[in-house]
């Protein structure tokens, strides 16, 4: 085949498709054998998307004629999809190393938020913090979930809380989808907390009268695009009747329902978000039985943190039941001041030893099912033809060792529809 293409990728040991046959997301059957082709080549086009994908013979002969931007000589190496980070929160100023010493000590995440801390203090220099401050910080995190290998991130404000810190936090997130080569999901969190002197009500209120349909106008001008909406959904913070009154109002802007239940105390979360239609709630350690059948029923993907669950020494969520269940199972880093890991190996690396996935359950929980959570496995999760060609190119030919690789020089990323011009950036 003659013409300009960007990129080949040849020769890999292992091409781990993960799903080549169209699916949205994968069911725990699915994950048990994912899709694979040995000795096998890539090609993707000008546009960014992936061209074909085949045995390295096959493409050989068929593109003899073509020329390519780059080619990248896989022998001996793993090619999977890039993974994708379906929950963080990674725009805020001030860290919050001393609440580490307080949570060793004994203190509990809502002991600590009640007094003020967590959320409250992010929220406090957040708020001082200036739009290219936020920007620098922000950009150099987004590096690093790159180079650990996450081409999709979602990426959540909250805290601000008032109107004016929200705006500010997505016009940053706003800004690196425009400018930087790492695919975003924009998530508006202004339900993440209770601001400090109002009521649950009040602030509900407030998002719904003021904060949405500011949203709403930025969207036609073309200045902001938002995709989803969150609230943390949690005794103490938004109860299940404000929860309900924000997601609607959300969905009826347009946003994409994907919020923060049943962490800490069980609240009936995923029985709300099977009801509204959410595309995923996040956490769910609290869940109780009723909430995962209705979340399966309704195809509303549970994503899971380990992170959070190892560092507040939390219940693990029950992966295994979620799955025999029928849940479509995804994880996220939660990056955040107080889960601070930029890398979706070492996420899924959790998910194994402590939530007892399987390797093969856990990559497809990080491409595939974490691009439903965030309504974009139509473009990325999985290597197939039409794709975005997001890709992973691992310096092993262990493709098992693909849950257990934490270092980041292991590594490469070619990603199809690269902002700076680069294809390839090792
Ligand atoms: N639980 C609510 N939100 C975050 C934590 C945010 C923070 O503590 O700053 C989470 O998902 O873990
Ligand atoms: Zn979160």
């Amino acid at each position: 085949m003659a013409g300009e293409y960007r990129l080949l990728l040849e020769n890999a040991r292992q091409l781990v498709l993960v799903c080549g046959r169209g699916e949205k997301y994968l069911l725990r059957a699915g994950m048990a054998s994912l899709a694979v082709l040995q000795n096998a080549s890539l090609v993707v086009g000008q546009d960014g998307y992936i061209k074909a994908v085949g045995q390295a013979d096959v493409i050989r002969n068929q593109f003899s004629g073509a020329t390519f931007e780059r080619k990248i000589d896989c022998t001996g190496k793993c090619i999977l999809p890039g993974l994708v980070d379906a929950h963080t929160h990674p725009v805020w100023a001030g860290d919050r190393v001393h609440e580490f010493a307080m949570k060793l000590a004994g203190a509990s995440y809502m002991e600590i938020h009640q007094a003020g801390g967590g959320i409250h203090f992010t929220v406090e220099h957040t708020r001082k913090a200036t739009e290219e401050e936020l920007f620098n910080t922000f950009k150099h995190r987004l590096e690093r979930m790159r180079r650990a290998g996450s081409t999709l991130v979602e990426c959540k404000s909250g805290y601000g809380l008032n109107l004016e810190t929200e705006l500010k936090m997505l016009r940053v997130i706003e800004r690196a989808k425009q400018s930087m080569d790492i695919g975003i999901s924009s998530t508006y969190c202004g339900a993440h907390s209770v601001p400090k002197g109002k009521t649950a009500t009040e602030a509900a209120d407030d998002i719904i009268h003021n904060h949405l349909p500011k949203l709403k106008e930025l969207k036609l001008s073309g200045e902001i695009h938002v995709n989803n909406i969150d609230v943390f959904c949690e005794k103490g913070v938004f109860d299940l009747d404000s929860t309900r009154r924000i997601l609607q109002a959300g969905k009826d802007t347009g946003l994409q329902i994907n919020f923060h239940g049943d962490e800490l105390h069980p609240m009936k979360s995923a029985e709300l978000g099977a009801e509204l239609g959410a595309q995923a709630i996040s956490h769910l350690e609290e869940v109780s039985d009723e909430g995962i059948a209705a979340i399966a029923r309704a195809k509303c993907a549970a994503v899971l943190l380990p992170t959070t669950a190892y560092m507040l020494r939390l219940k693990q969520p029950q992966a295994g039941k979620m799955l025999n269940e029928g849940v479509i199972v995804a994880l996220g880093s939660d990056f955040n001041p107080n889960a601070y890991c930029f890398s979706m190996p070492m996420v899924m690396h959790l998910a194994c030893v402590n939530m007892k996935m399987s390797m093969n359950e856990a990559l497809a929980a990080a491409t595939i099912n974490a691009a439903y959570a965030l309504g974009k496995s139509d473009t990325h999760g999985s290597i197939e033809i039409g794709k975005q060609g997001d890709l992973v190119i691992i310096n092993s030919s262990r493709t098992r060792q693909r849950s257990a690789v934490t270092d980041s020089s292991q590594v490469t990323i070619a990603r199809g529809i690269p902002r700076s011009g680069a294809a390839v950036c090792p």
